[in-house]
């Protein structure tokens, strides 16, 4: 990827415009494949991204995340639909396309793309001294701003050092220190953390998120990590092949998934196939026997298969009869030992559930076990959407 430049916040707050986040409505970017296939890359996808909150795009590899953000930073030319940053429309119909380089954003790139013959305050300084000249800041004002954001990132005196001097974790630091320095409301992320080492990783997604509340920047970050999509987001958008499979905050997409893409895609999902509509409302009928649920689930296609979803660690697991709604009796089939908890696959005739135990109470595979999960743990979802 291309290093792209920052158009200043002066630009975009001076002329007064709405600043809303970015609305992205109906768009869609289709490539062909080497051997003539096509393929969606961004398929008809309508998001809203609001000010000040930190947005994480998440999904597997190929999904289109990569894709949707270069869209946002205007190095690819979406086929449909339209964007607006901050009030201002950069794409849709009607509207001459906005270039990268006078689009409100800052970007940072896993590759950092950095400058190598460059000190990392003239890097910093990047952003504030291309455009035309009459819009540039005076060259005190420009480094000061770039001491001003060096100091943000913990970097001060590292400002005449050459990149190649530098860790990758604070080469990643002036990336960041580029990304924010022209202070444009939205800064887009391409899995910026993905080639450091784990201990800093969990260092720099810490920093970065309190420099993300300090300064109120609309964030756009790109991931295929759970963890960090959970640890750092506001709104995580879950996509898969091209599409948004579901927003909403790390909770709801956690504790009420939509759709068994999003239950198995987050965290670890016990997924039971509804055979019935069941017989009392907030119950459905089971290979198990009635389930009673919290949640009935979205509306769709009568035909659509649907499961109770309900995560591990909600269930219980006792080795003393027990009895009543939404309890079972079944064997251990296999019991891992993961430090925090214990994982025990239980069998409930035809059906096998997991259970994180996680006051370990070692018990073997073979041992006839009562198991069970509370109602609010259980919601419908939709195989597909
Ligand atoms: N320039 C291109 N030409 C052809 N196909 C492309 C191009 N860019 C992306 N694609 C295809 O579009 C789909 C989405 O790619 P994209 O890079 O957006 O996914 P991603 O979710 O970001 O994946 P990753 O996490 O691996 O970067 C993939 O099938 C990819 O092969």
């Amino acid at each position: 990827m291309t290093v792209t430049t920052h158009a200043t916040s002066a630009q975009s707050s001076a002329e007064g415009q709405p600043r809303t986040g970015v609305d992205i409505v109906g768009l869609r970017k289709r490539f062909r494949a080497p051997d003539g296939t096509i393929v969606a890359a961004v398929d008809d996808v309508t998001l809203h991204m609001p000010k000040g909150d930190f947005c994480v795009l998440l999904g597997p590899s190929g999904c289109g995340k990569t894709t949707l953000l270069r869209c946002l930073a205007g190095l690819e030319h979406p086929d449909e639909g339209s964007i607006t940053i901050d009030g201002q429309p950069v794409f849709g119909p009607g509207i001459r396309t906005v270039e990268p380089q006078d689009r409100p954003v800052g970007m940072v790139f896993q590759n950092y793309a950095l400058w190598p013959n460059m000190t990392v305050a003239d890097n910093v300084a990047f952003p504030l001294t291309t455009g035309p000249r009459k819009n540039r800041l005076p060259k005190e004002q420009i480094r000061a701003r770039v001491d001003e954001v060096l100091k943000i990132m913990g970097l001060s005196s590292h400002g005449s050092r050459a990149i190649g001097q530098l860790s990758g974790g604070q080469q990643q630091r002036v990336a960041l220190a580029r990304a924010i320095v022209a202070g444009t409301d939205v800064v887009l992320f391409d899995e910026p953390l993905s080639n450091i080492d784990a201990k800093v990783r969990e260092i720099l997604r810490r920093e970065l998120r309190a420099m993300q509340q300090d300064l109120g920047f609309t964030a756009v970050y790109v991931t295929h990590d759970q963890a960090e999509a959970m640890e750092l987001a506001d709104q995580i958008t879950v996509m898969r092949a091209g599409k948004v499979m579901q927003t909403g905050s790390a909770r709801d997409i956690y504790e009420r998934p939509r759709n068994r893409y999003v239950a198995e895609f987050i965290g670890t999902a016990n997924l039971i196939p509804v055979t019935s509509t069941g017989s009392e409302a907030h119950q459905v009928g089971t290979p198990i026997g009635p389930i009673r649920i919290a949640d009935p689930g979205p509306d769709g296609p009568a035909d659509t298969p649907r499961f109770v979803a309900s995560r591990a660690h909600r269930w219980w697991i006792d080795t003393a009869e027990r009895s009543g709604e939404n309890v079972w009796s079944g064997e251990i089939t296999n019991a891992v030992f993961a430090g925090s908890y214990t994982e025990y696959v239980v069998q409930l005739g035809e059906t096998s559930v997991r259970v994180w135990a996680d006051d370990n109470p070692e018990l073997a595979p073979g041992r006839k076990v009562w198991v069970g999960v509370d109602p609010a743990a259980c919601v419908v979802v939709l195989d597909h959407d």
